[in-house]
């Protein structure tokens, strides 16, 4: 696989006058798995919208492989984007949106089995984790060269939250990932890089996320988590 690089750069947004991102850079590549950290309201997702091309700011880049995209989504094979709010339409069973975003569902079930029974149900019956874990599945698993997740963690229990992992690493393998989630732990574990958004909307490359992330605010003390290296 000839690797791929997306570089979002100049990313600035107001809202109301009230400046959110200034100026943001941040690198993804195939084969990458990049975290995005920050506290509450620092604009994580407003980034990752803007990267996906569906929010428009005061300014922005979003280039791969050097070329220019003004709305990404709309490339084939380019981006997918995991939203935090629920997104897949919910009188549809899952076998049939499993068609419509290009995914197997025998590839869901190979890292969750508890997902084979529900085939056959509307997206509607299923219970908040279980739709939510459907989606984090497709989006991450549709066929295009970068994958934007949103709090791909949100509303998993704990083994599901290690399975996922292992799907996101596993898929790495083959795109870029960036992933956004205060499950900062469990992000750390699986990124090659980690971006801070520190306030008022810059964007910090750590270089050392352990004791940096009590430097910047984002802990309120130096984590005492071991983190695992890649790969254990
Ligand atoms: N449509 C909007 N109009 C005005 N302000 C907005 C709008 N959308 C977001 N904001 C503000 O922009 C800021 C960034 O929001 P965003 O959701 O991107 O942050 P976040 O880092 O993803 O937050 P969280 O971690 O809580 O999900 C917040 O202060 C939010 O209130």
């Amino acid at each position: 696989m000839s690797e791929r690089m997306l570089e979002a750069d100049s990313m600035w947004l107001e809202y109301d006058g009230q400046k959110i991102l200034q100026s943001i850079y941040i690198k993804l590549q195939t084969g990458h798995i990049t975290a995005l950290l920050g506290r509450n309201g620092t604009g994580k997702s407003s980034l990752m919208q803007m990267m996906f091309g569906t929010l428009r700011g005061h300014s922005q880049s979003v280039r791969v492989d050097g070329h220019y995209f003004s709305h990404p989504y709309k490339e084939q094979g380019l981006i997918s984007y995991l939203p935090q709010q629920p997104f897949l339409p919910s009188a549809l069973r899952v076998g049939h949106v499993c068609k419509l975003y290009g995914v197997e569902f025998t590839n869901l079930c190979e890292h969750f089995e508890s997902l084979q029974a529900f085939e056959h149900t509307r997206m509607a019956d299923l219970s908040v984790g279980n739709r939510r874990l459907v989606g984090t599945l497709l989006v991450l698993m549709m066929p295009v060269a970068f994958t934007l997740l949103d709090e791909p963690f949100a509303a998993l229990s704990p083994l599901n939250i290690e399975l996922m992992s292992t799907a996101i690493r596993q898929q790495s393998a083959r795109k870029g990932i960036l992933i956004s989630d205060h499950a900062y732990e469990d992000v750390l574990r699986l990124a090659h890089e980690t971006y801070l958004i520190a306030p008022v909307g810059r964007s910090i490359l750590l270089t050392d996320a352990g004791s940096q992330l009590a430097e910047y605010g984002y802990t309120a003390t130096k984590p005492t988590f071991q983190m695992k290296k890649r790969g254990e």
